[in-house]
């Protein structure tokens, strides 16, 4: 057998793993980067993950002459359209460096510092000097009876976000099952596009780790684009409504019967489609681990350090693979922590992430960094805070056009600080730009800069940042 060496190895195509080849390749180590699929090269930012989904979401939001599923289907073919782009030029950005060679194949640990590829009948086995682990994960499948089994899906109308961004056609009804970031991005973008959408969360409260009255504006927002929510709600099983004589909805498949345990008891809900948005489970599964002596924690993610080494020597493990949080941006700084060991320059770990800004894509956009109110003030007494909180609706507030001008004045603006040494705690922005204002926040939170510091600043008008003058200035 063929046994190529290499003196690095990237196992997935990842955000953290491309970037890290390309800047090893580009210093002129032979580099190979062993992708298993060559629809994914580029990883599932770009081909499965935000990219595809927040194309969506503007598309959904587009006006448009003909009716809705026409529109979704366009919609999705344009977003292929742009996948397929984004695929190609993160293939040529690795496959231009001389010293760089991707492998279309299957990586498997066979010992340490030794793996196996296969792609189809063929095997090859690769050495290195270092490995690193890019690849990502997949989401979780958990029995449910008539829908899943066995990590498998049982009918065509059952989807994991990947399948259903992948469906031309959209779905008159759709369940959506979960409580986290799919579930709100999917209800809000396919309530826009037309569907007729329910989540059904068993959390009994929407968003639980929010504070009431930001959950409730998103949930009010929401709703008011027609979502419906079942809290405290539990899929118990799903049944093909053909078995039971319900016509079928669009022709082509019979809607499957979705029943729900609710805490006024079970009802029965018709759905042309139904999305598994449950958490996403590290993807090591088959990776051989054991054999290269890499340990896996209870969820099956890698074990690493705060430099993202595993626990076999000259393995690192970068993005979601590593049970870190799972946001492209995460593993992209993942490869700053492994290229500051292995390239040089200035040690970087985990610990220096004092911030990990996040943005959940319903509309407008909620965004949060640092803490809660709530959380706040549960911890002010073990820091000695004095707690002051600004909070605002988007509507009220005279100094921030940019919401009105672009027609989407809803959301709350909530900022959290200490009074004592004037340090920001925390924000959650829950409007139009919040995905770009929070990072401005984030900055100096993270630089420790005040927040009078963010309530005196000049910005540019009409933006979104401006309502930092006037929310800040209501600190009580
Ligand atoms: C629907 C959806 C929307 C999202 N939206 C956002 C968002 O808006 N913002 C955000 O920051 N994050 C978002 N995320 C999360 C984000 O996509 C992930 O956190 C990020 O892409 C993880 O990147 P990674 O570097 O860990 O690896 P990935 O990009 O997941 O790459 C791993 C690669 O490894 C390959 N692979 C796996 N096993 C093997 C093997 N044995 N051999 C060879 N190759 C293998 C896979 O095919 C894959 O291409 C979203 C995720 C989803 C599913
Ligand atoms: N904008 C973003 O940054 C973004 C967008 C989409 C996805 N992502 C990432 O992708 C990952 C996957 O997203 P997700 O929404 O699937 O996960 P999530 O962890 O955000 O939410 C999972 C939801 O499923 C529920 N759940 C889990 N197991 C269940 C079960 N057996 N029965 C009923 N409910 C169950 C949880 O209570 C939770 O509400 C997330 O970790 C997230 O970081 C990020």
């Amino acid at each position: 057998m063929d046994v190529l060496e290499f003196d690095d190895v990237v196992i997935g195509f990842g955000k953290g793993g491309k970037t890290l080849a390309g800047v090893l390749g580009r210093a002129g180590r032979r580099v190979a980067v062993v992708e298993q699929s060559e629809q994914m090269y580029g990883g599932t930012c770009i081909n499965i993950g935000c990219v595809p989904t927040k194309a969506l979401v503007y598309a959904a939001h587009l006006g448009h002459d003909g009716d809705d599923a026409a529109h979704y289907t366009d919609s999705i073919a344009q977003k292929d359209a742009l996948t397929a782009k984004l695929r190609a030029a993160n293939f040529t950005m690795l496959d231009s460096v001389d010293t760089i060679t991707v492998i279309t194949a299957r990586a498997e640990f066979v010992g340490p510092k030794r793996v196996r590829l296969s792609a189809g009948t063929d095997e090859r086995e690769l050495t290195a000097e270092r490995f690193y682990l890019n690849t990502g994960s997949l989401p979780a499948v958990p029995d449910i009876p008539g829908a899943s089994e066995g990590g498998r899906v049982l009918s065509p109308r059952i989807h994991t976000s990947t399948e259903l961004i992948s469906e031309s056609n959209l779905p008159g009804r759709l369940v959506i099952v979960g409580g986290g970031y799919i579930a709100y991005e999917f209800a809000s973008m396919y309530a826009a596009f037309g569907s007729e959408v329910t989540v059904v969360d068993r959390s009994p409260i929407p968003l639980k780790h929010e504070d009431r009255d930001v959950a409730a504006a998103v949930a009010s927002a929401l709703t008011g684009d027609g979502v419906r929510f079942l809290q405290g709600a539990r899929v118990t099983g799903v049944a093909e409504s053909g078995e039971t004589g319900v016509p079928a909805h669009d022709g082509a498949l019979a809607p499957a019967l979705v029943g729900v345990a609710t805490a006024s008891g079970p009802i029965t809900i018709e759905a042309d489609a139904v999305l598994l948005a449950l958490g996403r489970s590290p993807a090591t599964a088959g990776l051989g681990l054991d054999k290269a002596g890499v340990e896996t924690d209870g969820r099956g993610a890698v074990v690493v350090d705060e430099r993202l080494r595993t626990t076999a020597p000259d393995v690192w493990a970068l993005g979601d693979v590593n049970g870190g949080p799972q946001h492209t941006y995460v593993s992209l700084d993942d490869h700053r922590i492994v290229l500051s060991q292995v390239a040089g320059g200035p040690e970087r770990t985990t610990a220096d992430r004092r911030t990990i800004p996040t943005t959940t894509f319903v509309t407008p956009p909620m965004s949060r960094v640092g803490l809660t109110e709530g959380d706040a003030r549960a911890q002010a007494d073990e820091h000695g805070w004095d707690v002051g909180v600004a909070s605002k609706e988007v509507a009220k507030i005279a100094a921030m056009p940019r919401p009105k001008i672009v027609r989407d004045p809803r959301g709350l603006i909530k900022l959290v600080v200490d009074r004592k040494t004037e340090a920001v705690l925390g924000a959650t922005l829950f409007c139009v730009d919040s995905q770009e204002i929070v990072n401005l926040v984030s900055f100096a939170m993270d630089h420790g800069l005040p927040y009078t510091a963010l309530r005196d600043r000049m910005y540019t008008h009409p933006s979104s940042a401006e309502a930092l003058n006037e929310v800040l200035g209501a600190i009580v």
